[in-house]
């Protein structure tokens, strides 16, 4: 592991700095909050064992700075000659885990040091573990792309990204025509599985990592397209369509094709919406007006053009 060790006292800092590689850990000496601080933004710090009283900043204050600025917890020991009781519920109210009053004897130093990586290592198996149940929040179990909960997450996100970077983001709005008929006619278990084909299909038709599939409801997907003129989002949507009649998932009681074909609204941020929440509801009425028109084809909102 690797323990920074922060004293203002060279004596010190070599004293700990020995023992803590006599306990086959490595240490990190520094004088003061500058080099702290400069430490524990270069590289990986399992513990900290600070000195309190230090000139300029002292121990207390480097410890709040710490907690505000690295959002990973990493436990901090103080090291003090006051053995006050004060001293010790301020250490531990200015974010500290743990008090040890100088001259520190190594067996404890070391004891301490490893209770205080287990409780690191516990907290970071949690983080991890919540890390993998948020994604896992986001993402449709049937057809493994993210759901509606994810989109929004991520459309909000690309919405402030293209703002910045004053690009044009688009987005289509895609629904399998005669679903209904199809789940009717050949049950609900092919009907996920169409579900699912036709999930893989789209995803078949990213072009880079920005992009992305959402399941935005039953049997209707979301295709967000960063960096996508409405030029680009329509050729995109032509593409699925000759995509999915490759794909050849026949369908006999459909009324357009005798397979699987979709309907898409494209919306683009260039047409104007003040919000990503606009920009849905353009690429929802859009492919209101593709379905009118009789299915299988694309319609850009506004213009409302039929271009398949
Ligand atoms: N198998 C399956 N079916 C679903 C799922 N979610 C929604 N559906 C079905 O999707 C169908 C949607 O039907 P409609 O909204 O009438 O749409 P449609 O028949 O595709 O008609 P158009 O969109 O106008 O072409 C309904 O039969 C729903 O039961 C799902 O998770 N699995």
């Amino acid at each position: 592991m690797n323990i920074l060790v922060v004293d203002d006292n060279k004596c010190i800092r070599d004293v700990i700095g020995a023992m803590v590689l006599a306990n086959d850990h490595q240490p990190v000496v520094v004088d003061g909050y500058a080099a702290a601080l400069e430490k524990l933004r270069r590289q990986v710090i399992d513990v900290i064992l600070m000195d309190i009283e230090m000139p300029e900043v002292d121990g207390l204050t480097l410890t709040r700075m710490v907690r505000k600025e690295f959002s990973q917890w990493i436990p901090i020991i103080f090291l003090s000659a006051n053995d006050s009781a004060r001293y010790l519920a301020d250490g531990i109210e200015a974010g500290g885990d743990d008090y040890l009053t100088k001259p520190v004897k190594e067996e404890i130093l070391n004891a301490k040091i490893k209770a205080m990586a287990r409780i690191a290592e516990m907290k970071h198996q949690l983080d991890e573990a919540n890390k993998k149940l948020e994604m896992l929040s986001c993402l449709d179990p049937l057809t493994n792309v993210l759901n509606r909960r994810g989109l929004e997450q991520q459309l909000q996100e690309s919405w402030q990204k293209n703002g910045k970077a004053r690009g044009e983001l688009s987005l289509l709005m895609i629904d399998i025509d005669f679903f209904k008929a199809y789940n009717d006619n050949y049950g609900h278990p092919r009907g996920d599985q169409c579900l699912q084909q036709v999930a893989s299909v789209l995803t078949g038709t990213l072009l880079n990592a920005s992009e992305l599939v959402a399941r935005y409801g039953g049997e209707e997907f979301v295709m967000l397209l960063p960096s996508t003129s409405l030029a680009q989002a329509r050729n995109r949507a032509r593409n699925i369509i000759a995509a999915l009649s490759q794909a050849e998932l026949v369908h006999e009681y459909s009324d357009v094709a005798p397979r699987v074909t979709v309907s898409i609204g494209v919306s683009c941020s260039s047409l104007g919406a003040k919000d990503h929440q606009v920009l849905i509801e353009q690429a929802d009425q859009a492919l209101y007006q593709a379905k009118r028109r009789g299915r299988m084809q694309c319609v850009l909102f506004q213009k409302m053009t039929q271009i398949w």
